[in-house]
């Protein structure tokens, strides 16, 4: 039976990095924001549900969704956002199921789950151990505003929307702390590696 493993940690703290270390590794990874990226094209039925509950105006000339449009509705009101994640939400857990069985199927020993919202979600049962990427709060700010190029209100706005990330420290079987250099942290990643004795 392959061994399920959740990989999670704040907005910008450095999953997808982690991520791509792993993939490097031969593992697989079924990334929950890949999942909410395809439930949501058009003719997916959360498409229909999202234009039905926000409106045409939150779509691009394309048809396709305006994700920064959508994205500065949501961050900036709880009820919004809980509007889009009992839309996306289900869609993403169901997708996210079918890539963990066809892993499963392809023979793979270990899969791991990408999800930035696990413990927000309270999706734990899904994973046998939980992996946090834990940064501190100005190292998560400044990455995140430097990679999205937001304000600083529009990352701050971000960051409230999940559970504070030193709370997941505390919950997660194990930590990599990614303040550092990306080596320092592929160093820890493979350290972990080693003592779970993970195999892809
Ligand atoms: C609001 C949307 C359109 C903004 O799209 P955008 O391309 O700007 O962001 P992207 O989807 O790449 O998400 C970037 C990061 O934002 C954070 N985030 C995204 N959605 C949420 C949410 N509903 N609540 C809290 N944090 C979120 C996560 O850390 C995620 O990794 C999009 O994030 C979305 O559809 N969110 C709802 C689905 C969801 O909750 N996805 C997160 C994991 S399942
Ligand atoms: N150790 C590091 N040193 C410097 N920059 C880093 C490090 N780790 C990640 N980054 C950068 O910080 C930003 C956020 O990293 P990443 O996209 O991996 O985070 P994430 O947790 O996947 O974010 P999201 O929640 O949005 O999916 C990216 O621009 C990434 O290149």
């Amino acid at each position: 039976m392959a061994f399920i493993v959740g990989l999670t940690g704040g907005i910008a703290s450095g999953k997808s990095t982690v991520s791509k270390l792993l993939e490097k590794r031969g593992f697989t990874i079924v990334d929950a924001d890949i999942a909410a990226r395809k439930v949501v094209e058009p003719g997916e039925s959360a498409y229909s549900e999202i234009v039905e509950a926000f409106g045409k105006e939150i779509l691009l000339k394309d048809g396709t969704l305006d994700r920064d449009k959508l994205g500065s509705i949501v961050f900036q009101n709880e009820e919004e956002r809980q509007k889009l994640n009992g839309i996306v939400h289900p869609a993403v857990r169901k997708k996210m199921k079918e890539w963990q069985e066809e892993a499963i199927k392809a023979g793979k020993q270990t899969v791991v789950l990408d999800i930035p919202l696990l413990y927000e979600s309270k999706l734990t049962h899904l994973v046998e151990k939980v992996i946090v990427v834990y940064v501190n709060e100005e190292t998560q700010l400044k990455r995140l505003m430097e990679r999205n190029e937001f304000t600083e209100d529009e990352a701050k706005s971000r960051i409230s929307s999940q559970m504070p990330l030193r709370e997941k420290l505390e919950l997660a079987d194990a930590v990599l702390d990614n303040n550092g250099t990306i080596e320092e942290t592929e160093k820890q990643l493979d350290q972990l590696i080693e003592k779970w004795k993970l195999k892809p």
